[in-house]
């Protein structure tokens, strides 16, 4: 059975580092999503996002959407098509609201990894690191999406494979046995 990894949880808990890792490790592609957020400095459009205005997001057909500290983001099932063409094992990047709506159309397609942190305010000194602009950093905290997304929502409790992000070399061991259960599950 093909299966998309579905990475989420708060904004600096490391969702985009083990997307890339997963890809550059094990071939696993990341679906690209669309938003209508700035680009930050270092980011490609088509690479990291499709990057839209408010009135090219609205034409293209999502697979769900939401808004998340002020911008929109969507998802697509051509995209999701599009990756299962090239593997049966993908992962997407989504906020938890996105990942509920998988586990709700996909189901047991859907394997949902939720990152999270021991202390929440490693999370704003690695978004200073990342060079996020200090303005758009305290807009990201202060959002009710950050909040609800520092914990595992009900509905993805028991669910939800939790890993907690702080040592990247036990996060790396997390992720090779993970990989290995669900390539031997896609056979
Ligand atoms: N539901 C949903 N969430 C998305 C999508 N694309 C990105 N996100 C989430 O939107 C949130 C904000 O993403 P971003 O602006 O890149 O900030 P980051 O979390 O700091 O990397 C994160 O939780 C992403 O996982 C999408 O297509 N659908
Ligand atoms: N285990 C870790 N230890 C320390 N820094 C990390 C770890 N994982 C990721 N980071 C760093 O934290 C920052 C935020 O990670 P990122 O993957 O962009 O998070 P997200 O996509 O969840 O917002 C990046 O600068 C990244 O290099």
């Amino acid at each position: 059975m093909k299966h998309v990894i579905v990475i989420t949880g708060a904004t600096g808990t490391g969702k985009t580092t083990v997307s890339t890792y997963l890809k550059t490790k094990y071939q696993i592609p990341r679906i690209i999503t669309h938003t209508t957020r700035p680009m930050r400095p270092g980011e490609k459009d088509g690479v990291d996002y499709y990057f839209e205005t408010d009135a090219s997001f609205a034409k293209n057909h999502y697979l769900e959407s939401v808004t998340y500290a002020g911008y929109q983001y969507g998802s697509s099932y051509e995209g999701l098509q599009r990756a299962f063409e090239k593997s049966d094992l993908v992962s997407i990047v989504l906020d938890t609201k996105g990942a509920e709506t998988y586990v709700r159309d996909l189901k047991e397609q859907a394997f949902i990894l939720f990152l999270t942190v021991g202390k929440s305010v490693v999370l704003h000194e690695r978004l200073k690191d990342r060079g996020d602009q200090l303005e758009m950093i305290q807009s990201r905290i202060k959002s009710k999406e950050y909040s609800r997304d520092l914990t595992l929502p009900e509905d993805l409790k028991g669910i939800a494979t939790v890993l907690q992000n702080d040592d990247w070399t036990k996060t790396q061991e997390r992720l090779a046995t993970i990989v290995a259960k669900l390539k031997t599950s896609s056979l």
